[in-house]
């Protein structure tokens, strides 16, 4: 087992223990430099990130590290540049420098710190510097191909909207709008569009960037006064694919920027690939001017995938790995996990790797061993869905009735508003789920509802403490 899959199968444990704001802020984007006798070193872009990890997660860290490993971690968590991320060794190899990527979302340092190159002794080693220039000049992950990805009834539309537009940049749908859930294969799909089209013409500018590296990108031009450069970066490619472009909402010198970015390329037939969690019309603080944009070309949604598409997904990962899994055990593994296609593959290597380190074939024995605390979790966080609703009642004093009702009154909105951020924190309900629990709302009501407590609790810290308060009743309940 080398590092990415200790630290996938870590990673996938920890998912389900964290809120969603720590694992995406701060364990997505951390990586496992090495591990070596029983020490591991963490890789985060920055000193906010350390602290965050250290403050916070540093014991569920080390004691996911440990289960998936078979003995004790000792954790430290260093600052590298992560672009530098450690790859299992096929996908170092690049055979002309100009396309590799260490992760989907990779953490684009403006200068370039010293990689680490701490001792393992695992035959791993972490990616020098000339590499990373090359991540950093195509952005684009070589196993993120149309090949490697499964098509199902959930996807299905996507992935040929998406193979339409590689086969003919600048004509058709455009832009493309891809919007769905997380984990569910829009990154892989953008990569996958970006990667064709170089295959077929090497010629072809193509940026792939997530929206909080152009907002990123940005303001260092701001700050530098480097506005002309930046213009000249974005404004000159021939295909653009921005990841997550919710994140602009609300960013106001962003959204300008994005909006010329966007009538400069489309203008010149230039194709722009956007991806989302959620469609133009529900994306809050979106300039309209830019939400009409979106809605020109094509807007296809990615839906969680049925049971034979996670089958044939698992199928798809073990034979990648060349492990062999028996029938039984993926036909196990795709009724368990049906949230989301990260988690999938998360599972399958934790399995993998639980039963390689006890030198146990891969039974639903061992897979429900490996899988123990995820599963448990699983059925926890059902539970919790009604009792947060309960919780939150009993702390504003009202009923759980009134929670469900038409009631606009403030006492009931804030609690219920509250109730809907929670549950979207707490549980792996969907926006629609959670708009069914509390009266058949809209789910575009409950993601209002949602951002308008994640943003009210920083600012407002009455409302912090009482989010607070519930929280810890509902940890205590969970046990
Ligand atoms: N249809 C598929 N076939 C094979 N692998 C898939 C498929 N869909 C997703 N995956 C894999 O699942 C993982 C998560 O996918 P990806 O990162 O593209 O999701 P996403 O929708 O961009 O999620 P997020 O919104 O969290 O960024 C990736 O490793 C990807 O390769």
């Amino acid at each position: 087992m080398n590092l990415t899959q200790i630290w996938k199968a870590t990673l996938s444990a920890l998912q389900t223990q964290t809120s969603r704001h720590d694992y995406e802020a701060l364990l997505r984007p951390a990586t496992l430099l090495s591990l070596d006798n029983g020490a591991a070193f963490i890789g985060v872009s920055s000193p906010g990130q350390k602290e965050g990890l250290e403050n916070r997660l540093l014991m569920p860290l080390r004691n996911a590290l440990a289960r998936v490993v078979g003995y004790p971690v000792q954790v430290q968590v260093l600052i590298a540049n992560l672009n530098s991320r450690t790859e299992p060794s096929p996908s170092l190899t690049l055979s002309n420098g100009s396309r590799l990527m260490s992760d989907p979302e990779p953490v684009v340092a403006e200068t370039p710190a010293p990689a680490l190159t701490p001792g393992n002794g695992t035959g791993e080693r972490v990616v020098q510097l000339d590499l990373a220039s090359a991540m950093r000049s195509g952005m684009l992950n070589p196993r993120y191909t149309f090949s490697s990805f499964i098509v199902g009834s959930s996807n299905r539309l996507a992935h040929a909207a998406c193979l339409a537009v590689a086969d003919n940049p600048g004509q058709a749908y455009n832009p493309l709008f891809l919007y769905g859930g997380v984990g569910l294969g829009k990154t892989h799909l953008l990569h996958a569009i970006g990667n064709r089209v170089l295959d077929r013409d090497p010629e072809i500018n193509v940026l792939y960037v997530s929206s909080e590296k152009f907002t990123n990108d940005l303001i260092n031009a701001i700050r530098r006064q480097q506005t002309e450069e930046f213009r000249m970066r974005y404004r000159n490619i021939d295909v653009l694919l921005i990841d997550d472009i919710q994140f602009i909402a609300g960013k106001d010198a962003t959204q300008e920027e994005f909006f010329h970015t966007f009538n400069t390329l489309h203008s010149a037939a230039k194709h722009i690939v956007i991806s989302s969690d959620r469609p133009p019309k529900a994306i809050l603080t979106l300039e309209e001017r830019l939400r009409s944009r979106f809605e020109w070309g094509l807007i296809v949604d990615v839906q969680p995938p049925d049971l034979e598409t996670r089958t044939a997904i698992l199928r798809a990962k073990a034979e990648q790995m060349s492990v062999h899994v028996p029938d039984e055990v993926i036909d196990f593994l795709a009724h368990k996990i049906q949230s989301n296609i990260r988690e999938l593959e998360g599972s399958l290597n934790r399995v993998a790797a639980y039963a390689e380190l006890n030198r146990a074939p891969i039974t639903i024995e061992t897979a429900t061993a490996a899988l123990a605390d995820l599963l448990g979790n699983q059925r926890r966080r059902r539970i919790s869905a009604e009792a947060i609703l309960q919780i939150v009642s009993e702390h504003y004093g009202i009923e759980v009735e009134q929670l469900r009702a038409r009631n606009r009154s403030r006492h009931v909105v804030v609690p219920r508003q509250v109730a809907m951020y929670l549950l979207r924190e707490e549980t792996e309900s969907s926006l629609v789920d959670i708009g069914n629990l509390l009266g058949g709302r809209d789910h575009t009501t409950v993601m209002y509802g949602c951002e308008k407590i994640a943003e009210e609790i920083n600012s407002d810290s009455r409302l912090r403490s009482e989010v607070m308060a519930i929280r810890e009743r509902i940890q205590m309940l969970r046990g």
